[in-house]
């Protein structure tokens, strides 16, 4: 067979992918597409899916090359809508490289990077073309990034739009200090203007609700408090932080309904994890029209405050991990709906700052390191409460692809991008430290000495074999998105 494929940079050129080939199949017994689960082979061809064959493969694929995988599950590669890489300006944190990797070990073929970590914060056209550049020839997967509305920018529809034409998928602020010193927090009016702008261009805004609330309770004042306790820490930051945050927004997002101001905007609420009155409020906005997306993170999915040990700040993070109760409440609301996806909200920092010999949580730094496991994690842990593999690819691709704005990635579909994870959801392994990590700092992940099921073989970003057998491919062939 003559493989004619074109062999450009970005599809298959020099080093771009372990197989040798611009047109293939790969095939197993557990393919995830068109809503089933079942046998199937996948044309790849020129970095797109070229056709998909349901059922016995064996007997129909009679062209090679086949990879077959057996009963491996081939699924499609997880977006990631919410990391953090730190390009430029604080790549002693993590950068475009080692965090693609990370992504790529992982079975994540797209990532969303978020406007601020690195320096200077992503707020503008230029601040955008810095990260363009920062990230030339160091990506192993394709990523998008998301601007900020800042207070600087929010009032400001010129510069706003300047952000948006130059081609950042979104905008993201905090309602409460970011911890970044460029970054400052948007207060609901900055909010409601930069939706105004958003709706012209159909692009989501992000928002890390919390926000501090009018009336602090006395437990919160208390200075008497262990800095070391998981307890302090978590009566520092209540769920009335992200009550407070979603009661301010509701204003806005009343503008997104039909008729309203900002009708086409889209609100998305990062990393929820207060599943009581918080979700409550954003289920009845989402009932009375309101457009408006809610995310959660493995991190409040896998852990609960009561097995934080006190001193592991590896497991501080804004909002924080709460009790085991709420942890079942956000299962429950993932299962039914009511949460639409999953992030990483992969945001290191150098161990120093993660303050592990003092173990203070009130002043170590907030984030959870773990782009590379989250697939892992989401399976182990939602196997007890019987997720299935179209769960996994509607909340780790479909939704992510959409809120991006990705049309043609997400799915496996004819015409889409060959952006692929091949798994095995039965193999467990313990994470100790003979495993592979391609994180910038192993020590600081929470899930470093836990055991998981679901191991990556191979991962596919637009056909390019970029991760197989513990292996990255020779060159980082995956190219930045930017909307047009
Ligand atoms: N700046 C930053 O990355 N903050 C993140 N860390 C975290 O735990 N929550 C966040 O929003
Ligand atoms: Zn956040
Ligand atoms: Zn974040």
């Amino acid at each position: 067979l003559l493989y004619t494929a074109p062999f450009s940079k970005s599809l298959g050129g020099e080093g771009c992918s372990l197989l040798p080939h611009g047109h293939f199949w790969i095939a197993s017994q557990r393919v995830v597409a068109l809503g089933r689960v079942g046998p199937a082979a996948v044309e790849v061809k020129e970095g797109l899916i070229n056709a998909i064959a349901v059922g016995d493969y064996r007997s129909f694929v009679l062209r090679r090359p086949l990879v077959d995988y057996g009963d491996a599950v081939i699924m499609p590669g997880l977006i990631d809508v919410h990391a953090h890489l730190d390009e430029p300006g604080r790549a002693e944190w993590e950068g475009f490289s080692t965090g693609t990797r990370a992504a790529a070990a992982g079975g994540i073929t797209t990532l969303v990077d978020m406007p601020l970590n690195s320096f200077p914060s992503t707020v503008s056209e230029e601040t955008l073309k810095l990260k363009v550049d920062a990230a030339r020839d160091k990506l192993y997967v394709d990523v998008g990034f998301w601007g900020g509305l800042v207070p600087e920018n929010a009032l400001n529809p010129s510069k706003l739009e300047s952000l948006l034409n130059a081609g950042v998928l979104g905008l993201k602020s905090f309602m409460c200090p970011s911890g970044i010193n460029d970054f400052p927090m948007t207060n609901s009016t900055h909010i409601e203007e930069g939706l105004v702008t958003l709706a012209k261009y159909k692009r989501p805004l992000l928002i890390h609700a919390e926000r501090i609330p009018d009336v602090v309770s006395d437990e919160e004042l208390d200075g008497e408090l262990d800095p070391r306790s998981y307890a302090t820490y978590l009566k520092s930051r209540t769920p009335a932080w992200e009550e407070s945050a979603v009661r301010d927004l509701k204003r806005a997002m009343k503008d997104t309904e039909v008729g309203g101001r900002s009708e086409g905007a889209h609100l998305h609420i990062v990393h929820l994890s207060d599943s009581k009155t918080t979700l409550e409020l954003l289920k009845d906005a989402k009932h009375s029209g309101a457009k408006v997306t809610i995310e959660t993170c493995p991190h409040y999915l896998a852990f609960s405050a009561e097995e934080v040990p006190d001193g592991d700040t590896r497991f501080k993070c804004s909002p924080p991990i709460r009790d085991a109760a709420n942890k079942d409440n956000l299962w429950e609301a993932l299962l039914d709906g009511h949460i639409d996806m999953l992030s990483s909200d992969h945001s290191p920092s150098t161990p120093d700052l993660k303050l592990m010999e003092e173990g203070n949580f009130m002043k170590a730094w907030g984030g959870i390191s773990s782009l590379q496991f989250v697939l892992p994690v989401t399976w182990s842990h939602g196997k007890k409460y019987g997720i299935t593999l179209n769960q996994l690819a509607s909340w780790w691709s479909e939704k992510p692809a959409e809120l991006a704005g990705q049309k043609n990635k997400g799915s496996i579909l004819p015409g889409y991008h060959a952006d692929i994870v091949v798994w095995k959801p039965e193999v467990q392994f313990h994470l100790d430290d003979t495993h592979a990590v391609y994180h910038k700092h192993r020590n600081i992940s929470a899930y470093i000495g836990k055991e998981l099921s679901g191991k990556v073989l191979s991962t596919f970003v637009r056909g390019n074999l970029v991760f197989a057998e513990g292996k990255h491919a020779g060159a980082a062939c995956g190219a930045t998105i930017l909307a047009k």
